[in-house]
C-alpha cells in the first residue's frame, strides 16, 4: 500500500523525490481567495451562504448562545470530563513554563533596553470540525492563549448538521475553560470572519489552530493584515526507525495519523528493508480493521505518504531534516541522541513509549504543529506566539554622549547625517 522510494546509494536527497502531496496551499488558495473578498466586502452573508451549501446549517446567528455553553458542559459525561481535565492540567504545566518575564539589560552605564513580553490583545482559535470533532484542539488554542494572557479570545468551529452548533464536546471544553465567545462557522469562511469581522464578531489581532488545507490557505491569504501561527494544516507523520523498532507499532502509528485525513501523510523511513516489508504487511493487515478504512487508504495509498529506504540512521536523519516533518517519531537504537541531532520538525517523539497520538491528547506538548515543510522555519503553538517583545529603550544624557560620536560616524556612512544631526542637537553641536 504503500510505495517506497529507495534513496540508498544516493550522496544528496532531491525534494523531488520526498513524498509530498499534489494539491498544495497555493492551489486551494486559488480557490478560496473569492470567498475571502466576498467576507471582506459584504461580512456574514458570504459566510451564511458557504455554511449553508456546504455544512448544510442556516445560521441564524453566527455566534453561539451562552446556554448552549452551559448546557453542553452540564452533558458532558463525567470520566470524559475527568479525562480533558487531565490533558489541560498537563499541557498548562508545560505551557506555564513558556511564561516570559521582562528582560532588562543594562548595555552601559545610564543606557537600558527593556524587553516586554506583550499579549496579542484579540485572537481568534479555530478548531477543526469537519471530518473528526477535535475538541482537543480547544485545550491546545486555548490554554497558551490563556496563559498568555491575551484578554480577548473568540473560537470558532463548524456548525455540525443536527444540531445546527459546533460539537457539543468542543462546546463543552470551551465552557470549562471559561471561553464564552463562539462562533458556529467553520473552514476559511471563519478565518475570514475572524480577520475581516462579521457580525457580532469584532476583527482579530491574531489567528491560529489547525485545519484542512484550505483552512491553512485562509490563515496564509490574510496574515499580515493578522498575525498567524504556523500553517498547521494536513497531518503528516514521518517515522525514522531501525530494525529494533516493532514494526506493529509503527503501522499503528502511521495509521493513526493516516486518519485525520485523505490528504495525511504518513512516511516511514529506515535503513531496514526487513521493517520495511514487516510494517506494510502489518498496515494492510490493519487497515482493514479501522473504522475509518477508506479515508486511510486513501491517505496511505497517495503521493504525500510512503517508505524511504536509506543506507544508515546517518542518511535517515539527512531524509527526515529535508522532509521536515509536522510529526517525528524516532523508534531506533540511541532513539534520544539522535532526536537531540533533528533540526527540522514540529514535534518529536523518542522512543517505543511516546507515540504522536499521546502527543494529540496527553504528553502535555502542544498538538497545534506546522505543516508542509513550514517545521524548516516555524514552530507549533507556544505561550510565546501570542507574546509579542517591545523593546523600551532608555538612555540618559552622558549614557548618549557616550556613544554619539558612534552614530554619527555610522549615519554619515549610509548618507543620513541629520539622523546624527538628531544626537548631536542634544549637545549644542
Ligand atoms: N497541523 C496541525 O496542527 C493539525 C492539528 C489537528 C488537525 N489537523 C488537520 O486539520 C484538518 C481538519 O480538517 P477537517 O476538514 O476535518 O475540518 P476543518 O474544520 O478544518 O474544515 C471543515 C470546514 O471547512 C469547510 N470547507 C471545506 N472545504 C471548503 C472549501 N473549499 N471552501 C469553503 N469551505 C470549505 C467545511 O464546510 C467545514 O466548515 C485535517 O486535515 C487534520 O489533518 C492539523
Ligand atoms: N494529530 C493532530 C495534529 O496533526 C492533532 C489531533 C487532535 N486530535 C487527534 N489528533
Ligand atoms: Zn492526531
Amino acid at each position: 500500500m504503500l510505495k517506497r522510494i529507495d534513496l540508498r546509494g544516493s550522496t544528496d536527497i532531491p525534494a523531488g523525490l520526498l513524498p509530498r502531496a499534489r494539491f498544495d496551499v497555493a492551489a486551494a488558495l486559488a480557490e478560496i481567495q473569492p470567498l475571502l473578498d466576498a467576507i471582506a466586502h459584504h461580512g456574514a452573508d458570504p459566510i451564511r451562504r458557504v455554511t449553508a451549501e456546504r455544512d448544510g446549517v442556516e445560521l441564524d446567528s453566527l455566534r453561539v448562545p451562552a446556554e448552549a455553553l452551559r448546557d453542553a458542559l452540564d452533558s458532558l459525561d463525567p470520566a470524559l470530563r475527568g479525562s480533558l481535565e487531565e490533558a489541560v492540567s498537563r499541557v498548562r504545566a508545560v505551557h506555564s513554563a513558556q511564561r516570559r518575564e521582562n528582560l532588562v539589560t543594562e548595555v552601559a552605564p545610564g543606557g537600558v533596553v527593556t524587553e516586554r513580553f506583550v499579549p496579542v490583545r484579540r485572537v481568534g482559535l479555530y478548531v477543526p470540525g469537519g471530518l473528526a470533532p477535535l475538541a482537543s484542539s480547544v485545550v491546545m488554542n486555548v490554554v497558551p492563549a490563556q496563559l498568555a494572557g491575551v484578554p480577548q479570545i473568540a473560537v470558532a468551529s463548524p456548525p455540525q448538521r443536527a444540531t445546527g452548533l459546533p460539537d457539543v464536546t468542543i462546546l463543552a471544553v470551551c465552557a470549562m475553560l471559561d471561553v464564552t465567545e463562539v462562533y458556529a462557522v467553520g473552514g476559511p469562511a471563519a478565518i475570514g470572519m475572524f480577520a475581516y469581522g462579521a457580525d457580532e464578531c469584532a476583527p482579530v489581532d491574531m489567528i491560529t489552530g489547525p485545519g484542512n488545507i484550505y483552512v491553512t490557505a485562509a490563515k496564509r491569504a490574510v496574515r499580515g493584515l493578522v498575525g498567524i501561527d504556523a500553517e498547521a494544516g494536513t497531518t503528516e507523520i514521518a517515522v525514522l526507525a531501525d530494525d529494533t523498532a516493532d514494526a506493529a507499532h509503527v503501522a499503528a502509528d502511521l495509521i493513526s495519523q493516516a486518519e485525520h485525513d485523505p490528504e495525511a501523510a504518513s512516511v516511514l523511513v529506515t535503513p531496514s528493508a526487513a521493517l520495511a516489508d514487516a510494517v506494510d504487511a502489518e498496515v494492510k493487515a490493519m487497515v482493514d480493521e479501522a473504522r475509518h478504512a477508506q479515508r486511510i487508504r486513501i491517505a496511505l495509498s497517495g503521493p504525500q505518504s510512503g517508505i524511504v529506504l536509506v543506507d544508515d540512521l546517518e542518511q535517515g536523519l539527512s531524509v527526515v531534516d529535508a522532509y521536515a516533518a509536522e510529526h517525528l517519531e524516532i523508534q531506533t537504537e540511541g532513539a534520544r541522541e539522535l532526536a537531540m541531532r533533528v533540526t527540522n520538525a514540529g514535534a518529536i517523539f523518542v522512543g517505543p513509549y511516546s507515540p504522536v497520538s499521546l502527543g494529540d491528547y496527553c504528553a502535555g506538548s502542544n498538538h497545534i504543529l506546522p505543516t508542509g515543510g513550514c517545521a524548516r522555519h516555524s514552530s507549533g503553538l507556544s505561550v510565546t506566539s501570542f507574546l509579542r517583545p517591545i523593546q523600551v529603550i532608555e538612555y540618559d544624557r552622558e549614557a548618549l554622549a557616550a556613544v554619539s560620536d558612534d552614530v554619527v560616524r555610522l549615519a554619515e556612512a549610509e548618507n543620513l547625517p541629520s539622523h546624527g544631526k538628531a544626537v548631536t542637537a542634544r549637545f549644542g553641536r
